[in-house]
This record gives structure tokens, C-alpha cells and sequence, in this order.
């Protein structure tokens, strides 16, 4: 089983896969005039102001901006968490509020895989009931499946020797790694990442970082990740900032 993590060691500093000139850009997940407005009894945030942003198939995206000016509003309603209180969001050109709500918790399920800053792990589960708890809610994927495709994502992410560990007995940089393992076993065409080294130091960081742009780069995933970090940030392909819930650049 190929461990995508040491494939990218060979290769330091690698960035993120280059879109050849031939190819078409295919847009995968398309904003258009994206408003987020929160409403509480004492003040109105917007959060997001008439944001149009288009991801194409295979991009590595990050975005960067201060605290508070809506990324991950941004990412939560581009991984259909949450609705806008305006404009409409495509994905694969068709607007969202066309499919029926059956084809849209298929899409949440299949199509986008999630990786946030504080790993979201079971602490009570093992490294690979975690992996492949998602799955149990997939219609069709057998036990023997799950449990192949977990053992699959754990080799890919270099924790094929950790299954049987719990949460507790990993690195931050380990348990960042099973989150990615189960977002990677439910075989999304799309990545969404909250700050995904915000909790780690820079030495584990850089082992996060090296594994997205490795997805990216051999097995073709879209990724968009938010961070803080610049120097990440420009490892990625297109690096988009905010501010006050506006892209400025
Ligand atoms: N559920 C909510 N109710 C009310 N206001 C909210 C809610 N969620 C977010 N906000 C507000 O919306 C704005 C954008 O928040 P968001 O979390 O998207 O920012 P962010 O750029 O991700 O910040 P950070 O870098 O600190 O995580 C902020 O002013 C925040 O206070």
C-alpha cells in the first residue's frame, strides 16, 4: 500500500499540482454573490458581503484574512453546513437549490470530505472505528468495505501501524492525520480544511501541509483550506484574502 506521506518527503518544498495549459478549468464549486448575514437580537454581522468565487476541479486554494471576516462561514457554506442568506451556490454548474434534500445529504456525504482545527476525533474509539464511523451512514458500503477502505486511508496518511491506538495515545500531527484519513475514506472529490495545522507546531505542521499537497498533487483532490500561516498559503495555487467578509485579492 502506497503511504502518500512518504512519497512527499522525496520532494521538500513541494507545491501544489500545476493545472497544464491544455486543460480546460472545470468549475466544481461556484459562489455567486454570496451574502451570510447573522442576525441576533442585539447586532446584524455580515459576515459575507456579495462574495463570487468560483473552485475548479484539482485547484489547491487557500484563504487567508483576520479573525472574523467570514472563512469559515466561507467554508462552511461552500460544504453545504450552512446557507446563505443570499445568492446561490453551483456545484458541478448546478445550482444547490435545485436537488432535493435526499440528493443534497448525498452530495455532503460523498462529494466533500471535512478537516478541522481541533481533529473532531472520538476519543472513547479506536484510530480506525473513527476512520470509518462516517461510512456506516453511507447506504451500500458493506462492513468488510468500510473496514478495507479505513485500513486504505490509514496507509495513506503513514498510520497503517497506529489502528488499534486511541486518540489519546497520538500526536497532534497523528490525530490531524486520522481526521484526514476519514475524510479521505469516504473518497471526496473535494477537501474543505479549517485551519488544519492551526493547533500544531511548525514541524507538524509542515507534515499536514506536505500530506494535502501530496492528495493534491497524485490523486487530483480539490482542496480549500483555510489558514493563518502565509508561507502555506503560497504553497497553494491561487491564495484568495478576505476582509470585513469581502474577497480583497
Ligand atoms: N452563529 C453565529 N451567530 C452570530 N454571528 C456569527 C456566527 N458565526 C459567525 N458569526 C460572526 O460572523 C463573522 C465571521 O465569522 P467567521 O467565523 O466566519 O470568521 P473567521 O474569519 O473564520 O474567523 P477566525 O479566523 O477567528 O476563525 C464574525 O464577526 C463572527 O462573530
Amino acid at each position: 500500500m502506497e503511504n502518500i506521506l512518504t512519497q512527499s518527503v522525496v520532494r521538500p518544498q513541494v507545491t501544489a499540482a500545476t493545472v497544464t495549459a491544455s486543460a480546460q478549468p472545470q468549475p466544481v464549486i461556484q459562489l455567486r454573490d454570496i451574502e451570510k448575514v447573522y442576525q441576533t437580537k442585539t447586532i446584524e454581522t455580515v459576515a459575507l458581503n456579495r462574495v463570487n468565487l468560483t473552485i475548479n476541479k484539482g485547484e489547491f486554494v487557500s484563504i487567508m484574512g483576520p479573525s472574523g471576516c467570514g472563512k469559515s462561514t466561507l467554508l462552511s457554506i461552500m460544504g453545504l453546513l450552512d446557507e446563505p442568506t443570499a445568492g446561490v451556490i453551483e456545484l458541478d454548474g448546478r445550482p444547490v437549490q435545485s436537488y432535493s434534500d435526499k440528493e443534497l445529504a448525498s452530495l455532503r456525504n460523498h462529494k466533500i470530505g471535512f478537516v478541522f482545527q481541533s481533529y473532531h476525533l472520538i476519543n472513547d474509539l479506536s484510530v480506525l472505528d473513527n476512520v470509518e464511523l462516517p461510512l456506516l451512514y453511507r447506504p451500500g458500503v458493506s462492513g468488510k468495505e468500510r473496514r478495507a477502505r479505513a485500513y486504505a486511508a490509514l496507509e495513506k496518511v503513514g498510520l497503517g501501524a497506529r489502528t488499534h491506538h486511541f486518540p489519546s495515545q497520538l500526536s497532534g500531527g497523528q490525530r490531524q492525520r486520522v481526521a484526514i484519513a476519514r475524510a479521505l475514506a469516504g473518497r471526496p472529490e473535494i477537501i474543505l480544511a479549517d485551519e488544519p495545522t492551526g493547533n500544531l507546531d511548525s514541524v507538524m505542521g509542515e507534515e499536514i501541509m506536505e500530506l494535502l499537497l501530496s492528495l493534491n498533487r497524485e490523486e487530483g483532490t480539490t482542496i480549500v483550506m483555510v489558514t493563518h500561516d502565509e508561507q502555506q498559503g503560497r504553497r497553494t495555487q491561487r491564495l484568495i484574502r478576505f476582509f470585513d467578509g469581502s474577497q480583497v485579492q
